[in-house]
């Protein structure tokens, strides 16, 4: 039964609010006076005032109990793209996020944000400048990005500005900065076992790569900006550092400033990406029997040798959106952030 929440209420609910993104998001919601619950499968800290909820997010009636008198639900909660589990991606991702709207509207939440990522849009060759106004990848890079692009969907298509439920969704991409446990901890990683000595490519292309706390402005931006005939309604928005970089001069900056060496010697992208393919098919004929995760996927070599940037024009003019934090500082906070990632540590 819908609990008609008061119009300008502050309180918020962060899904998935255990995770890289979502803590800093519940960080700086607090920040700005928002009263905050988080929805996880696990609770990773503690933050005075911070109210958690554990539960999966496909459990209707936990959520809706998570969402009591909240006028405002950030989502973005995802299984890992790294976990490669289809049925896993399906069940969180689409039918997941079928719930969360079902469990918004009946609890009487008056805007929902999701996260959704600029590679709805990637099918593994170049993007110069993407607008939002690309088509959905027919051919997503793997099965992380179909379900994302199907999530996506869902959540602009529930936007009902008659019955005073708005939607909108953020495209970051390439999020990274203090606690990410995806990009510098694979990179390091990669680099210690003595495979981060090659460019793909002629390492020329350029990606962009977003600082957590410029995902996390756009996110609150949309939430704010978001009203009933606003543009925002039912919208999607690229949220990026609006500075894009040589993808293989950011793997080497970060490299770098952890200690360790740029990458130098270059690999044709087209035999790399073969390889990739194949050791990936490989790993598929060989589930049944052992299982092995390979570094250099198809996902990651199309995203390391091929032009992927997009363009902010308009969350700039919808949203008023500008990064905080520039990419070199971003880089420099987020090295600095991972002592123990440190060659040598
Ligand atoms: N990290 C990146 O570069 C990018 C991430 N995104 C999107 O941003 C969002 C956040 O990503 P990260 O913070 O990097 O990931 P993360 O893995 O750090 O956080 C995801 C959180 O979702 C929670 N979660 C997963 N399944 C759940 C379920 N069934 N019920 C409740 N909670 C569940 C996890 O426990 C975790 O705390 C995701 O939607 C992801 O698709 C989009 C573009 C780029
Ligand atoms: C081994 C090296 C060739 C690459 C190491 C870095 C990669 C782990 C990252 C470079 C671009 C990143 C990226 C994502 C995950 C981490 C990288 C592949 C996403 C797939 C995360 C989820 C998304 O929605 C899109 C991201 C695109 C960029």
């Amino acid at each position: 039964m819908a609990t008609r929440v008061r119009p300008g209420s502050k309180r918020c609910a962060v899904i998935g609010g255990s995770g890289f993104l979502g803590r800093h998001l519940v960080e700086k919601l607090q920040d700005r006076g928002y009263s905050v619950s988080v929805f996880d499968l696990h609770q990773s800290y503690q933050l005075q005032g911070v109210t958690f909820h554990t539960g999966d997010l496909c459990d209707r009636q936990a959520l809706l109990s998570a969402l009591q008198g909240v006028s405002l639900v950030f989502h973005c909660a995802s299984p890992a793209p790294a976990s490669d589990d289809r049925a896993l991606f399906e069940r969180v991702n689409i039918r997941g996020t079928q719930t969360v709207i079902a469990a918004c509207i009946e609890a009487g939440v008056q805007k929902l944000i999701l996260t959704s990522s600029a590679s709805v849009v990637f099918e593994g060759t170049d993007i110069k400048n993407g607008r939002e106004d690309l088509p959905y990848a027919r051919k997503p890079i793997d099965y992380y990005t179909a379900t994302k692009i199907q999530q996506e969907k869902l959540v602009l298509e529930a936007c009902d500005e008659q019955n005073g439920f708005l939607t909108a969704a953020i495209r970051p991409h390439g999020i990274f900065g203090p606690r990410d446990p995806q990009l510098v901890p694979i990179l390091v990683d990669t680099a210690r076992r003595g495979k981060m000595k090659f460019i793909i490519g002629d390492g020329k292309n350029l990606v962009d790569f977003t600082f957590v706390e410029n995902v996390v402005h756009g996110h609150i931006l949309a939430a704010e900006c978001l009203r009933p005939d606003s543009p925002t309604c039912g919208k999607p928005y690229h949220i990026t550092n609006d500075e894009p970089v040589r993808f293989w001069d950011f793997m080497s900056d970060v490299l770098v400033g952890l200690g360790y060496s740029a990458p130098r010697y270059h690999l044709p992208y087209t035999l790399v990406y073969g390889l990739a393919l194949l050791l990936w098919l490989l790993t598929l004929v060989l589930r049944p029997v052992m299982s092995f995760k390979p570094t250099f996927t198809p996902m990651r070599v199309a995203l390391a040798g091929t032009h992927h940037y997009y363009s902010c024009e308009r969350a700039k003019e919808d949203l008023g959106y500008k990064p905080v934090v520039s990419l070199k500082d971003g880089i420099q906070r987020t090295v600095l952030s991972y002592p123990h990632l440190r060659h040598g540590a």
